[in-house]
């Protein structure tokens, strides 16, 4: 335990830590120090019906709260987690290797947006009336019930609030299981909201692999699932939540293109691919990792990032002057590695980075390579670390296709500074969420999601409440009720 503000147990259940020591013991490890800094133990069966049971039990009373006193509860979340930001992060950075300067910025602070923005929207949410002669319909916006999340590894903390926020401001309960690799900082989210009022039983947080995922999505008490992670995790759980016919949302991977036209500005150009490639050491769903340039500004690109790369400054992530961390394990170490080697073995012309930066913590230097072509296994797969391909194109309407010819699709950015072509372009991207001279950039009150393989549904925004609530239709007859017989 190296920091006081460690979860002082596995799993937090009905308003408290609970620790069953006979689950399978989960090693948390330092990115960075690659030593041992704490240890969970995946749930048993015993702590996930304890977990449902509780969810189960508090959803009645929390639905039937007015909107207002649960937005209440998750604006008071809001507040304590911004108060505690710098803890928060620190334990974040602690679990993920991610850098302070980013996780001060971009992790518990988005959550407690997530928690402030669905905290003001839910005293507003309503059905609406339907008015049919003398007859009339009125839809009442009820709760889904409960809810299970999953989480991946690279935004713990945020992909926690981010599934708690709409869903118990709709009235609904959660249980969430952290992703085995980063299970500490959704502890610390159920702490909190419990903290802020949220009855016992309203969010719940349990440990465990993918088995552990599986038990709870199947369980029939369950309504919802949401999952952040992987296409393959993916269509396993959509397919478990199909058997129960269950709402899904499905927050999946990508390989998302980032097109740069001979007109965009330089810097905002370099900077967007940067900031799609390289931040949290390239480990965003999001990512921009194909980044095609237009013949005409391509040298002038490659050597301004090169230039932009020196000013990167890897080391201790909470050495608030680092903003290169580590990758999250050094199994995803081996797998980056592994796609860089391919890179090169495929005829990618390695232009920047390639290797480990030291042999202590899971440190691989920010890569870049040029030349790369569409088929090529660095254009076509998830890498899910700091590996940016940077593709050839002179031609719009070519760009366009070249940029859709991807099963994923969550994400797209386009840098040009003709206004027309940019809203073409966006237009044209099979894409979720898409950018114009900007890109990765996530607020609460966007949608967020993906497309194709990238997903279903979508996160933050107003958009968010119609995957965590239903209608019920009520039709009031006002007139004597004529029947054939
Ligand atoms: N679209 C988004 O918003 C978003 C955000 C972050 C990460 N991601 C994606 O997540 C992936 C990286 O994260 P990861 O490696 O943790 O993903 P992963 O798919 O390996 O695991 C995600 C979660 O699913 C659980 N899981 C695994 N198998 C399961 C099963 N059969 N049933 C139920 N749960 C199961 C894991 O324990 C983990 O909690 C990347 O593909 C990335 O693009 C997407």
């Amino acid at each position: 335990m190296t920091y006081d503000i460690q979860p002082t147990a596995s799993h937090f259940i009905d308003g408290h830590y609970v620790e069953d020591t006979s689950g399978t013991p989960i090693p948390v490890i330092c990115p960075v120090s690659e030593e041992q800094i704490a240890i969970v133990y995946a749930a048993t069966p015993a702590i996930i019906e304890q977990a449902l049971a509780a969810a189960t039990h508090a959803q009645g009373a929390w639905a039937a709260m007015t909107g207002t006193q649960r937005g209440r509860v998750l604006r008071r979340a809001a507040d304590i987690m911004r108060d505690r930001n710098y803890d928060l992060s620190v334990l974040e950075t602690n679990d993920t290797g991610k850098p302070l300067q980013e996780t001060l910025v971009a992790d518990a602070t988005s959550g407690a947006d997530a928690l402030e923005y669905f905290g003001g929207l839910a005293g507003s949410l309503t059905g609406e009336h339907i008015q049919l002669g003398d007859d009339f319909v009125y839809t009442r916006r009820e709760a889904l019930g409960v809810c299970v999340g999953i989480g991946a590894w690279n935004y713990p903390t945020q992909i926690a609030a981010w599934k708690a926020a709409p869903a118990l401001a709709c009235g609904n309960s959660m249980v969430f299981k952290p992703s085995e690799q980063t299970p500490l900082c959704a502890l610390k989210v159920a702490e909190i909201l419990h903290e802020a009022g949220a009855p016992a039983g309203i969010y719940n947080v349990v440990q465990g692999m993918g088995e552990v995922g599986q038990a709870l999505i199947t369980d029939p008490r369950v309504d919802k699932v949401s999952l952040t992670g992987s296409v393959p995790t993916g269509r396993k759980v959509y397919a478990a939540a199909a058997a129960g016919i269950r709402h899904v949302t499905m927050e999946l991977g990508g390989k998302s293109p980032i097109v740069i036209f001979d007109d965009a500005d330089l810097e905002d150009a370099v900077s967007g691919a940067i900031l799609g490639n390289f931040y949290s050491s390239g480990q965003v769903c999001s990512n921009g990792t194909r980044v095609f340039v237009q013949s005409g500004i391509k040298e002038a690109f490659l050597n301004r990032l090169s230039e932009r790369l020196k000013d990167v400054k890897m080391g201790d992530p909470l050495d608030e002057s680092v903003n290169f961390g580590p990758l999250v394990s050094e199994r995803q170490m081996g797998i980056v590695q592994g796609f860089i080697a391919k890179g090169i073995a495929e005829g990618a012309r390695l232009v920047a980075g390639g290797k480990r930066q030291g042999d202590l913590g899971y440190f691989l230097q920010p890569t870049v390579f040029a030349d790369v072509t569409d088929d090529m296994t660095i254009a076509t797969d998830e890498i899910f670390g700091p590996v940016m391909s940077v593709l050839d194109f002179e031609d719009e309407d070519d760009v366009l296709i070249r940029a859709n010819a991807t099963d994923f699709g969550l994400a797209a950015g386009v840098f040009t500074n003709d206004l027309g072509r940019a809203h073409r372009m966006v237009a044209g991207f099979e894409a979720g969420t898409t950018y114009i001279n900007t890109y990765n950039v996530a607020p609460v009150e966007a949608p967020f999601g993906g497309s194709k393989l990238s997903g279903v549904g979508r996160e933050n925004s107003k958009a968010a409440i119609d995957h965590y609530s239903q209608l019920k239709s009520v039709y009031v007859g006002m007139a004597p009720v004529e029947a054939p017989f």
